[in-house]
């Protein structure tokens, strides 16, 4: 927060001539202090230490085997505890629970000095305006520096004690610029006055409201100025609309992760397959900004017993906005572990329960996925796993990895294929294509695997890349022979 000057050096009047510090003013306006982040990390550290929440395959405590059960809490499971009901007495957001950082002394202190601003001294007289000056004598003084030859400057402060912050949470506190004199609001010139509500004299804009005002419409030309530039370029250079396209897309999935992080903390405590309906809402609306639809086929098929394997195709990191249009409730995903420390985007997928495993290591990646597929029936979770192993925008399919089928034969749940239309219609990185389009989504009939075995499951992959590539073709409107033209 920044230290506020002299509260005096603003009376109200034109006594003065000298102009007002303008950033003085600013002092007054300082910005709620930011909401305690080491709360937030005091949470996320109790969650992680809670005995009974659960840490993903990474976040073993020290000491435990490194054993296949470091995947047993692989899978989400709602922590028994939330971290906030754990606070010392009520969380309040506002940061005034136990704890908290209180406002430096000054602060306060100032409130009170700064309260005998507003009217002056408690008994001097009440005047509105400035006793009239008696004329000068003597011969005309000479001109003095700059300041003196601009026009006096109006009054401006309807001073009352400060409210320490922009939005004034304490009773009719606070320096704030009377709303007539508030020179950078577009639309403040007749806005009624605040601060004591008494009517002030002349509702007219100081100099500094129009400059405000010309400065903001400066800004606003300018940004206009360079979106329609943007916007010709896009229209011109395929290039620069691809990279814009998926810059803008990257951006999306980085600030809305930080985004949401905090909220699925702050909901369900943790780590957690019910952040996913958190996550999924927010990415559903990332389709509006790219101009894309998606037709939807199937969805019954997802309403089995308990839980599945579903698998689909893989395109792009775009198939985050498919796999989200059409995600059931409690699936989780199973993603290269490379994921987990891209940024924010990593810090999301962990809190939603993704299931990491090291593509690189088979045997590591088996481990995982042989105690998945422990766990899942227990957890009651659906998990969503790309068999292609990598994107691929061919308009075909790569062969399958066995994985997923050897999950589904040894947790003996039904294999659950879902199919997207291949992207290459409106999104190709090779021609730097991404335009706007219509994906079509089918959720085909589950495939059984009771009683299969391990010896069963290259027929069950082939099978399923079988059904899944006849759809695929059908869905994108290609003949089923050969590769993609593009
Ligand atoms: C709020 C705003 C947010 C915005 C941001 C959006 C955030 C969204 C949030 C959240 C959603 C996040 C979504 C993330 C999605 C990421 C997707 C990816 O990362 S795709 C890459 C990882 N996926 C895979 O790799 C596929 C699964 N892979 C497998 O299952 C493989 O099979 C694997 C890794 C286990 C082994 O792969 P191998 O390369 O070794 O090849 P193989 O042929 O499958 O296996 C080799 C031998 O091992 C046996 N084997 C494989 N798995 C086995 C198992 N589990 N048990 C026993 N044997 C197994 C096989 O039978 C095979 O043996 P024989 O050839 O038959 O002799
Ligand atoms: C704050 C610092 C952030 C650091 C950069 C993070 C940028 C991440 C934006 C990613 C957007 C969403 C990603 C969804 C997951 C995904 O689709 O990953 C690709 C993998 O399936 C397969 O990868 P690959 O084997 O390389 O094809």
């Amino acid at each position: 927060m920044r230290k506020p000057t002299d509260p005096t050096s603003h009376q109200e009047g034109p006594k003065d001539p000298t102009p007002i510090p303008w950033d003085a003013l600013e002092a007054w306006e300082d910005p709620i202090p930011m909401q305690d982040t080491k709360t937030l990390h005091h949470m996320v550290r109790r969650s992680k230490n809670t005995p009974h929440s659960t840490t993903g395959p990474h976040t073993t405590p020290r000491g435990t085997p490194k054993t296949p059960h470091h995947a047993r809490r692989a899978l989400p499971i709602a922590p028994r505890r939330n971290p906030i009901s754990h606070q010392e007495g009520p969380y309040d957001p506002h940061g005034h629970h136990e704890g908290a950082p209180k406002l430096p002394h000054h602060a306060t202190r100032d409130t009170k000095t700064r309260r005998h601003t507003k009217r002056g001294p408690k008994n001097a007289p009440h005047n509105t305006t400035a006793a009239p000056q008696p004329p000068p004598t003597g011969p005309p003084p000479a001109p003095g520096p700059v300041t003196e030859l601009r026009a006096p400057k109006p009054p401006l402060l309807a001073l009352s004690p400060p409210h320490g912050g922009r939005c004034g949470r304490t009773r009719g506190g606070g320096a704030e610029l009377s709303r007539a004199h508030r020179p950078h609001k577009a639309g403040a010139a007749h806005a009624a006055p605040r601060g004591g509500g008494r009517k002030r004299g002349g509702g007219s804009v100081g100099l500094g409201g129009s400059r405000g005002r010309g400065m903001e419409l400066g800004w606003l030309l300018w940004g206009a100025a360079v979106l329609l530039l943007l916007h010709l370029l896009m229209e011109l250079s395929p290039a620069v609309n691809f990279v814009l396209r998926i810059g803008f897309y990257y951006v999306l999935c980085i600030v809305c992760s930080g985004l949401t992080a905090p909220v699925c903390l702050l909901v369900n405590g943790g780590r957690t397959v019910k952040n996913m309906r958190i996550i999924k809402t927010v990415v559903k609306s990332f389709k509006y900004f790219f101009g894309l639809r998606f037709e939807v086929k199937g969805l019954e098929n997802f309403d089995v017993e308990g839980p599945a394997i579903i698998v689909s195709n893989h395109q792009s990191i775009l198939d985050m906005m498919g796999l989200m249009e059409v995600l059931p409730d409690g699936c989780v995903q199973v993603g290269k572990k490379e994921l987990m420390y891209a940024g924010t985007v990593g810090l999301i997928t962990y809190l939603g329960g993704v299931i990491f495993i090291n593509r690189k290591s088979t045997t590591s990646a088996k481990m995982v996925m042989a105690e998945v597929a422990k766990t899942m029936t227990a957890d009651n979770v659906k998990v969503w796993v790309y068999p292609e192993g990598t994107r691929n925008c061919t308009g075909d399919l790569l062969p399958f990895k066995k994985g997923a089928f050897h999950l589904a034969v040894q947790a003996q749940v039904p294999v659950i294929p879902v199919v997207y239309s291949s992207f290459t219609t409106f999104y190709n990185p090779k021609k730097n294509l991404f335009t706007s389009g219509k994906i079509k989504v089918e959720v085909l009939p589950p495939i059984e695997t009771k009683g299969l075995t391990s010896d069963d499951v290259s027929d069950l992959t082939d099978r399923c890349y079988n059904i899944m590539r006849e759809t695929l073709f059908r869905l994108s409107g290609r003949s089923g022979e050969g590769k993609d033209s593009s």
